[in-house]
């Protein structure tokens, strides 16, 4: 009951927070733009506070890049929106997927913040989407952060990663930059209705180029960043090599 209660608390601060946002960001910046981000971000990042959550950063100075870059990192539950919002620099838009723009307010305040919406059952057109953020951010000088797993996960170990993100990188020639968030799984478990107060770890690591790289070179690229990544989640949660085995 109290797992529900939290959740579902979780959902109307939400929704409630995205209605009361949404104008201010039309009032403000006139429609969909990145800069609304600045805004749901001020909103967002008062929302620990009613969980008990605490976040530790580090590397934040790692997004201090110069132009567009893409920023990948682990997802383990629409908890992440938190986590996210902490550490978002200037910017930046999420790749989201479509059904999401559908979720009432804050499907708005999605859209209105310029997220991409991508259709994740059609590789197609997903993969057209992306072509066309490769032009559009270095046009527009934007960070795009990816979710390369695809879908939530929490289970303290990373899925294998979806490529788009690295294409996408390589195709717009700008670094990768790992954001690497600490297990939840000892506060949080919808499965075993556990929702307590906690400390999450945020570790920004430092960008790897891609300058030079072609699509021959995305997979290992993806490779590369999934094993920094998956040592860093272990290393953050204090539960080294548990789990599958670290090849
Ligand atoms: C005030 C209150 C506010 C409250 C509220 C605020 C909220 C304000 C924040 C919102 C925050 C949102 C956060 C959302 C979070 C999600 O919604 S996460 C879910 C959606 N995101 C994703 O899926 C991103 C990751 N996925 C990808 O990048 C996937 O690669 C794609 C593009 C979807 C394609 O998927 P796929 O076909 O399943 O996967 P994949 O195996 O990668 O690709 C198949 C083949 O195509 C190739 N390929 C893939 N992409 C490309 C490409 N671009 N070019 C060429 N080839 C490609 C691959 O290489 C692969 O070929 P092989 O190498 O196997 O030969
Ligand atoms: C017309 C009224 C409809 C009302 C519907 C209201 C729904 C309100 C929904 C959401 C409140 C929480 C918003 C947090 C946004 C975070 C986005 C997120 O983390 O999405 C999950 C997605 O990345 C992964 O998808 P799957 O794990 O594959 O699934």
């Amino acid at each position: 009951v109290n797992f529900a209660l939290r959740i579902g608390f979780y959902y109307v601060l939400c929704i409630v927070c995205s209605g009361l946002t949404a104008p201010v960001c039309l009032l403000v910046n006139g429609g969909r733009t990145v800069k609304n981000m600045r805004i749901i971000k001020t909103v967002v990042k008062s929302f620990k506070y009613f969980f008990g959550l605490r976040f530790e950063v580090k590397g934040l100075e790692n997004f201090e890049v110069e132009g567009p870059a893409i920023i990948v990192s682990n997802h383990q539950s629409i908890l992440d929106m938190m986590g996210l919002m902490e550490v978002l620099p200037d910017g930046c838009v999420q790749v989201g997927k479509k059904e999401l723009m559908y979720a009432g307010t804050v499907g708005l305040i999605t859209y209105l913040g310029g997220v991409i919406f991508i259709n994740r059952k059609s590789t197609t057109s997903a993969k057209m989407v992306m072509a066309e953020v490769a032009k559009t951010m270095i046009a527009d000088n934007v960070k795009v952060w990816v979710y390369p797993e695809g879908t939530r996960n929490c289970t303290g170990d990373l899925l294998p990663f979806k490529k788009g993100a690295f294409h996408l990188a390589v195709q717009a020639q700008v670094p990768v930059i790992p954001v690497v968030y600490s297990s939840f799984t000892t506060f949080y478990n919808p499965k075993k209705n556990l929702f307590t107060s906690g400390k999450i770890k945020v570790e920004v690591l430092p960008p790897i180029e891609t300058k030079g790289l072609t699509s021959d070179n995305v997979s290992d690229l993806t490779d590369r960043c999934y094993n920094i990544m998956r040592e860093t989640l272990f290393r953050l949660s204090g539960r080294p090599g548990e789990g599958k085995d670290s090849s």
